[in-house]
């Protein structure tokens, strides 16, 4: 009786299948019609329960994450029963991650029970309007083991595809400016491959010990946030002159905790409501930037405009002149962007409050006295890390890097790293302008020749 009944619902299932495929030629409203007379039909005569987990869930902001673990877990199962799949490149940059196609079936088995799963494509919404297409999973297994499947079945699924998320995730790099994904999200990703390390880093060691036990502590604390009844955030406030590595401790934060970053430019968010869309589309494990936020948007009242364009072509003038201009031309541009310092404000306490887990903000700045307290406050930004001019310490971390040697290597080095330590106790200089110059430019740029012109 069994046997027939699994049959039926195979063939059910298989008809189902070919209807997903057929239906997309036929118009929307008529569609609409069938599959609804056809679900009703089906639901009345078989012993058979179907749960649809949604590409998104009901806010069609976010992409479920029931339906990324599901995606993952069935990609370890499907490989070698389905026959279509997509592929994504894996972690390690090179290898193909496969998840099932659409309109692929694959059959499972828990706990000696028979389940099957369909990948699926609709272009219904909640409401009978057509809507955008959206991707889905079902499962279908017997009534009979309603409890196995729902109760345990289906918490084994995500967590397996959780973990096994985790293990394939190719980082990636977020931004807001440019083409939307297809995926119909505010954000287009791009694989995150920026090389910066701790290690790489030009800072005094004490200094870099203390941000990585902070960074480790935050990412080790989901209890502690629990116990304490605060959201699983935590908030970095970089600031310091251009080229002292700010942009490049981002990036080693992201390596160090295998986060990905999100690259918010706020002069390219139309308003606040735009703003908080941004902000519930990022996921959990990510690093959320905003740079330069001084001239990303109207912190200080009525500041003139003109008069910041002014001040940021005078910090270019200090260092990379580019760098100025651009910020200057950051600061033109802003009047086209509504978003207020409390719409940014309520935002990121919304965000802090409301939604997902294990989110780290990150502002840099170059003026971190012209900012509105409000936005710094700690609560809002914990940490306010200060990155200064190459001290002796960090210069030993880019001539190690750069040119490979190190203080105790031979006496000419020695007395090369002390006339350099004396005067960078007197010179303000950037790391970024001793990396340049340490850095060989041809094969006759030995590491005597660049520390020679350092010294220079
Ligand atoms: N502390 C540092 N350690 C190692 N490299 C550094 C450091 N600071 C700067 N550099 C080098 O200088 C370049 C510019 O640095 P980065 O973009 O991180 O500076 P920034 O502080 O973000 O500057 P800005 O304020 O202009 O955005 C980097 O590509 C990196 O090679
Ligand atoms: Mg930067």
């Amino acid at each position: 009786m069994l046997g027939i009944w699994a049959k039926l619902a195979s063939s059910l299932a298989s008809f189902m299948f070919v209807w997903a495929m057929l239906s997309q030629f036929i118009p929307y409203e008529l569609r609409s019609f069938i599959e609804k007379r056809l679900t009703h039909f089906y639901s009345q005569f078989h012993p058979y329960i179907e749960v649809t987990i949604p590409e998104h869930s009901g806010d069609h902001l976010k992409r479920s994450e029931a339906y990324t673990a599901v995606q993952s877990y069935l990609s370890s199962i499907s490989s070698k029963s389905a026959k279509r799949f997509l592929g994504e490149i894996g972690r390690d940059g090179k290898s193909v991650v496969l998840s099932m196609d659409k309109h692929e079936r694959v059959e499972d088995e828990f706990r000696g029970v028979k389940v099957w799963w369909i990948c699926g494509k609709t272009a219904t919404s909640s409401s009978d309007k057509p809507g955008p297409e959206l991707m889905f999973y079902k499962i279908t297994f017997h009534q009979k083991n309603r409890d196995l499947i729902t109760e345990e079945y289906l918490k084994y699924v995500v967590k397996q595809g959780k973990a096994i998320k985790i293990n394939n995730r190719q980082r990636r790099l977020y931004t807001n400016v440019g083409r939307y994904s297809t995926y119909g999200s505010m954000w287009s990703g791009i694989p995150l491959e920026h090389p910066a390390t701790f290690d790489t880093l030009a800072m005094e060691s004490d200094k870099k010990k203390e941000i990585m036990d902070d960074l480790r502590k935050f990412s080790n604390s989901k209890d502690f946030y629990k116990r304490i009844g605060k959201a699983w955030k935590r908030g970095y406030l970089l600031y310091g002159p251009p080229g002292t590595g700010k942009s490049t401790m981002i990036a080693a934060m992201a390596n160090y905790l295998q986060y990905d970053i999100f690259d918010l430019e706020l002069t390219a968010v139309k308003d606040n409501t735009e703003l908080r869309r941004l902000l519930i589309e990022t996921t959990s494990k990510s690093i959320i930037v905003i740079e330069d936020i001084d001239c990303s948007l109207q912190l200080t009242g009525q500041r003139k405009k003109s008069k910041e364009i002014s001040e940021y072509n005078e910090l270019g003038s200090e260092g990379d002149g580019k760098k100025g201009a651009d910020k200057a031309a950051k600061a033109a541009e802003r009047g086209s962007s509504n978003v207020t310092l409390s719409g940014l404000l309520n935002s990121i306490d919304g965000i802090w409050s409301s939604c997902g887990k294990e989110r780290i903000i990150v502002f840099t700045t170059n003026l971190v006295e012209e900012l509105d307290p409000a936005l710094i406050r700690r609560g809002r930004m914990d940490k306010h890390i200060q990155m200064s001019h190459c001290s002796f310490q960090g210069f030993k971390v880019l001539a190690k890097n750069y040119l490979l040697v190190e203080e105790n290597d031979n006496e000419d080095y020695q007395g090369l790293f002390d006339v350099i330590n004396k005067l960078l106790s007197q010179v303000k200089i950037t790391p970024a302008d001793v990396a340049e110059i340490l850095m060989p430019k041809s094969c006759e740029d030995t590491a005597d020749k660049c520390l020679q012109k350092l010294i220079r």
